[in-house]
């Protein structure tokens, strides 16, 4: 395999000037400016692969999107080395623009009172795509993502769905090696959400698209991206895969018994009416009762599921048992939340 994006201790620190409160603060700002330092990207290293999918998540503020603009070129890195389709971005923009596409879920790079056929007809003008593989890109690209339903509809008139696929179809029309999306799900319903999905996945496994993709969505994560970095504070915090994560943080299991009702009112109750279970092993909480329902959160690797519905079954009579595993989406909030990965940096 060989990398299509080269990423050594690169780093992006912004020169604020401080505002200083009050009128005369303000006058005193101009005169003479306070520098605030943000240290946006801190030490950032990736190599990614051609042919790869690659989620990029951390919280608002982590440096996502100033990462990813030093990756295009719109941003001066402030130190570290930076290639991508082995160019340096920043030197070689319009180059690097032949080899790149990009979308932001946020912004849109479409002709708002244009049809969406006229936008990508000027695309085509601004990326020196020669016609016939125009007319050969849009006719694939519009039976992928759907398109041909509202090619002549002005874009302020799309639904976000639709605005989205144009947007990703603007992006692919000169055929780009490398694809980064900037939270390309955000605001779409769960039907639009799929499309969009299922098309990535198809971009990638048939045509080889390299996929870069920020976003918040865990489902995009898990749908998409065998391979996620965390970052946090410009720093990054992980780089593995979802499994691992998973693995390593998601096991908390939960059980979900329902009893027979006889059961449920031999058991104690507290003063609140909610059930007790006298004697629960040490690694089990009961975290929720609802009617005959009972949720046993457990640790994995401390009680072996069965051991658990065992130990139940001896004290109640069971009508059934379920078990969940963790959402991803959890575990990721413990993780910010509880700073767990501080200290387990990946290279
Ligand atoms: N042009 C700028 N000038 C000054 N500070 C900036 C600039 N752009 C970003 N920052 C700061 O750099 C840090 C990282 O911002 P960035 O937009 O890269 O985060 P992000 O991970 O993309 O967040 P979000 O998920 O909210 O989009 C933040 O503290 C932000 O305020």
């Amino acid at each position: 395999m060989s990398a299509i994006i080269e990423i050594e201790h690169l780093s992006k620190v912004f020169r604020l000037a401080k505002r200083r409160p009050g009128f005369l603060g303000g006058l005193r700002s101009i005169v003479n400016p306070e520098l605030q330092l943000v240290h946006a990207v801190q030490g950032l290293s990736l190599r990614v692969e051609r042919g790869e999918m690659i989620g990029l998540i951390g919280p608002n503020g982590a440096g996502k999107s100033t990462s990813i603009k030093m990756m295009t070129g719109i941003l001066q890195p402030s130190g570290g080395s930076i290639r991508v389709a082995g160019l340096v971005p920043i030197e070689r923009r319009r180059e690097l623009a032949a080899k790149i596409g990009v979308v932001f879920g946020q912004r849109s790079q479409l002709w708002w009172d244009l049809p969406l056929i006229d936008s990508l007809r000027l695309l085509r003008h601004l990326y020196r795509v020669p016609e016939t593989r125009f007319r050969t890109n849009l006719a694939q690209l519009c039976e992928l993502l759907d398109l041909k339903a509202f090619l002549d509809t002005p874009v302020r008139q799309l639904s976000l769905g639709q605005r989205m696929r144009g947007d990703i179809a603007a992006a692919l029309l000169h055929e780009p090696e490398l694809l980064y999306l900037d939270e390309p799900t955000i605001g779409l319903d769960v039907v639009a959400k799929a499309r969009i999905r299922e098309f990535l996945q198809r971009l990638n496994t048939e045509r080889r698209t390299t996929i870069l993709l920020t976003t918040h969505d865990m489902d995009d994560i898990e749908a998409l991206c065998q391979r996620m970095v965390i970052i946090d504070h410009g720093h990054k915090l992980y780089d593995g895969t979802v499994t691992e994560i998973r693995n390593t943080f998601g096991k908390d299991r939960m059980l979900i018994a329902v009893l027979e009702q006889s059961a449920l009112q031999q058991l104690p109750r507290d003063e609140a009416g909610e059930v007790l279970l006298p004697d629960l092993p040490a690694q089990v909480q009961l975290v929720r009762t609802d009617g005959p329902q009972i949720w046993l959160q457990f640790h994995r690797d401390a009680m072996p599921a069965h051991e658990l519905v065992a130990w139940l079954g001896q004290r109640v009579t069971l009508r059934d048992v379920t078990f969940q595993e963790p959402e991803i989406e959890s575990i990721i909030r413990r993780i910010y939340e509880e700073d767990l990965l501080l200290h387990q940096v990946t290279a």
